[in-house]
């Protein structure tokens, strides 16, 4: 099943009227933002990216989802897998290349006594200290969570959920015929920092782009009460306009030659239309995403990307001439 699937699936059990018929980013119960993010080894991170930049990365996910709806982050909570490690590497530092290669590993479940957990040199540890820097730095602190472990050699799979608070939250679906469609920041770079930290060459900035991503809390605050819609990008500039457009009912035509790139992305992967296409599919910018009418002053600085048309689907341009779409729009599960 893909991920298109399983939410369609989904769909059809009983929601409740806060899930928003699950086509929004978040929940809405009485005033409450409520939203979950999982990451995954290997999937959403690195296996030797450090795990306080992990635990940081966990809680920018979430917190951008608040910041789409312009929602206060209230608190969080923790869902924290222990690793067990086998008897004979215990005290291994982690990086050892046979944690790393997930593409060839072997998940034992063991049948006698229980490895005890936890015991990778300081993995925990670092986590810890990195959610302490994550959660002052955003203002935000542990509500709960749940503890459990994992098997020898098992991808960690670490889930938080965030809640906020919100007056007005801007949904997905609000876009309307003749919205300007806008974005926050630079896109592009944390694609390239996960290119960097795969072993290409190019600056340190872009790697930290990609592992520590800055959720847009101040900006989603300023901008929700001149949007119409707003989300944040995740998946991939082009995916997740498109999913706006369609939750809207509408078309969006989107001109790759306006979307915003930084000067250390154009030096790293160049600033033609391959360059643009990499960068608006990539994904994991956490940036937002609005659409509010064209020309209106807003409270945050967001550039004009592209405008919302009646009909269906995602139109490109490149400098206002249409090209086609590329095959992949952006991430899926
Ligand atoms: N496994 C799941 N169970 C219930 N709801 C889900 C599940 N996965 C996703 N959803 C819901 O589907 C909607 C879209 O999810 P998603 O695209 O992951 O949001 P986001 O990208 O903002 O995290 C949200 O309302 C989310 O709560
Ligand atoms: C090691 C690694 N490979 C690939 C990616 C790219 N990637 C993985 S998940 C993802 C999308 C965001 O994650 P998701 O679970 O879809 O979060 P949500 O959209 O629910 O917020 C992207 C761009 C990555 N971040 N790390
Ligand atoms: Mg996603």
């Amino acid at each position: 099943m893909t991920e298109a699937e399983f939410l369609a699936a989904l769909r059809a059990l009983p929601l409740h009227p806060g899930a928003r018929g699950l086509l929004d980013d978040t929940a809405h119960l009485d005033g409450l933002i409520l939203t979950t993010d999982t990451i995954v080894e290997g999937i959403h991170y690195l296996p030797d990216d450090p795990p306080a930049d992990v635990a940081w990365k966990l809680v920018a996910a979430n917190l951008s989802d608040l910041a789409a709806k312009g929602a206060v982050p209230e608190g969080v909570m923790l869902n924290y897998p222990l690793r067990a490690v086998p008897p004979a590497k215990a005290g291994v530092q982690l990086g050892d290349s046979t944690n790393d290669a997930y593409s060839s590993v072997t998940i034992a479940f063991p049948t006698g006594p229980r490895p005890s957990p936890g015991r990778e040199t300081g993995w925990d540890e670092a986590f810890v200290s990195g959610l302490d820097i994550a959660l002052r730095t955003f203002a935000v602190r542990l509500l709960g969570g749940d503890t459990v472990s994992l098997p020898v050699n098992a991808p960690r799979v670490i889930a938080l959920t965030a809640i906020g608070r919100a007056a007005r939250a801007p949904l997905r679906a609000g876009a309307r015929e003749g919205d300007a469609l806008y974005v926050t920041g630079t896109i592009g770079d944390a694609g390239a920092g996960l290119r960097i930290a795969r072993g290409e060459s190019g600056p340190a900035d872009l790697v930290d782009r990609y592992r520590r991503p800055t959720p847009r809390l101040a900006e989603g605050k300023a901008l929700a009460p001149s949007a119409h819609a707003m989300m944040d990008v995740s998946d991939g500039l082009l995916i997740d306009a498109a999913r706006m457009a369609d939750a809207s009912g509408l078309g969006v035509t989107i001109d790759l030659a306006a979307i915003p790139l930084s000067a250390a992305y154009r030096a790293f992967a160049g600033d033609d239309r391959a360059a643009r296409i990499a960068a608006a599919t990539a994904g994991d910018d956490y940036e937002l995403l609005l659409a509010a009418p064209a020309g209106i002053p807003l409270a945050a600085r967001a550039t004009p990307i592209g405008a919302f048309t009646a009909g269906t689907g995602l139109t490109l341009t490149d400098g206002g001439t249409p090209i086609p779409l590329p095959t992949t729009l952006g991430f899926q599960h």
